[in-house]
C-alpha cells in the first residue's frame, strides 16, 4: 500500500465519523452562512508571484515540525508579510491539521483560504466552505476520472476554486481533460514522499496559457522561488520551510520580495 492509499484510508475512516454526526443538509446550511468566497483567481493571477503560505504542524515524511498552537496568529502573520492566499492543512492523523484551525484562519485574514486536505466526496467541498475555504485542493492521483470530473463541478458550483494537484505527464492530462483552471505541481511524489524539484519545469510547459501554475513543495526560500519562477509559476505553496523558520513572517516578505522581481519572470513573459 502506497502512503497516499494509507492517508486515505485513515481520511475515509474520519470522514465516515464525521458524517454520522454532522448530516449534509446541516452543512449545507452552514455553507450557505459562510461568508462569501473571496477571488482566488484575481489573488493568484497577478503580475508578480504570489506566495501561498501553509499552516502545517506534520508530515508524513519528517513527522512534527512545528507545534503552531494559534494557526491564526500564524496565518496573519503571513498575512503580514504580504502572502497572497493562505493554506490550511486539514487532515488530522498525519498533518495534524483540523476544520477547525480553518475556519480560525479564515476569520483572521482578509486574502482567500485553501483547504489543503485530501478530498475524495463532495461531503468534503461542502464542509471546506461550511468553515469558510475560498479554494479546495483535489489530488488527481487520489481520484478516478469520474470523481476529479465532478468534484472540479461541484467545488464550482458551491464557489470553491478548485486547485487541481499533479505530479505526473498523465496526472497532467487528466487534469487538464477535466477541465482545470488552476494546476499545482507538486514536487512531492505522495505515494512515495520524495521530493524532485525537477518535475516542476518538465511538466509547466505542456500546461496551455491562461491556466494558472503553483509550483509546490520545496521551496527553501527566495532562491527557489525564483527557479520555480524561470520555469513558469505563478505562484509558490511554501509550508515547511516558513512553519520550521524563526520568523515566518520576514521569510513571506522575503518571498514575496523576490516573486515582485521582473527578473523572476520567464524571457518574454
Ligand atoms: O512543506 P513544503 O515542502 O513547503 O510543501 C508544502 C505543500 O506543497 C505540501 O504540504 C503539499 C503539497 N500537496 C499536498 C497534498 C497533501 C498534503 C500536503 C501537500
Amino acid at each position: 500500500m502506497s502512503v497516499l492509499d494509507d492517508i486515505i484510508e485513515g481520511v475515509r475512516a474520519d470522514l465516515a465519523d464525521r458524517e454520522r454526526t454532522v448530516s449534509l443538509a446541516e452543512l449545507k446550511e452552514r455553507a450557505e452562512r459562510a461568508p462569501a468566497p473571496r477571488d482566488a483567481y484575481k489573488a493568484l493571477g497577478g503580475d508578480q508571484v504570489a506566495v501561498i503560505a501553509e499552516v502545517k504542524r506534520s508530515s508524513p515524511s519528517k513527522g512534527a515540525l512545528a507545534a503552531i498552537a494559534d494557526p491564526a496568529a500564524l496565518a496573519a502573520d503571513y498575512e503580514a508579510g504580504g502572502a497572497h492566499v493562505i493554506s490550511v492543512l486539514t487532515e488530522q492523523r498525519r498533518f495534524g491539521g483540523s476544520l477547525d484551525d480553518l475556519a480560525a484562519v479564515r476569520t483572521v485574514v482578509d486574502i482567500p483560504v485553501l483547504r489543503k486536505d485530501f478530498i475524495v466526496t463532495s461531503y468534503q467541498l461542502w464542509e471546506a466552505r461550511a468553515y469558510g475555504a475560498d479554494l479546495a485542493l483535489l489530488i488527481v492521483a487520489a481520484l478516478d476520472q469520474n470523481a476529479l470530473v465532478s468534484l472540479i463541478e461541484r467545488a464550482e458550483s458551491i464557489g470553491l476554486a478548485p486547485l487541481v494537484e499533479v505530479h505526473t505527464a498523465e496526472e497532467l492530462d487528466r487534469a487538464l481533460d477535466a477541465g482545470a483552471k488552476i494546476i499545482g505541481i507538486n514536487a512531492r511524489n505522495l505515494k512515495t514522499l520524495e521530493v524532485d524539484r525537477e518535475v516542476f519545469a518538465a511538466l509547466a510547459p505542456k500546461i496551455p496559457e491562461g491556466i494558472i501554475k503553483i509550483a509546490e513543495s520545496g521551496v527553501r526560500g527566495p532562491h527557489d522561488l525564483l527557479a520555480y519562477a524561470r520555469a513558469g509559476a505563478d505562484a509558490v505553496l511554501v509550508g515547511e520551510s516558513l512553519v520550521t523558520g524563526r520568523d515566518p513572517r520576514a521569510a513571506v516578505v522575503d518571498l514575496v520580495t523576490a516573486g515582485a522581481h521582473p527578473a523572476s519572470r520567464p524571457e518574454g513573459q
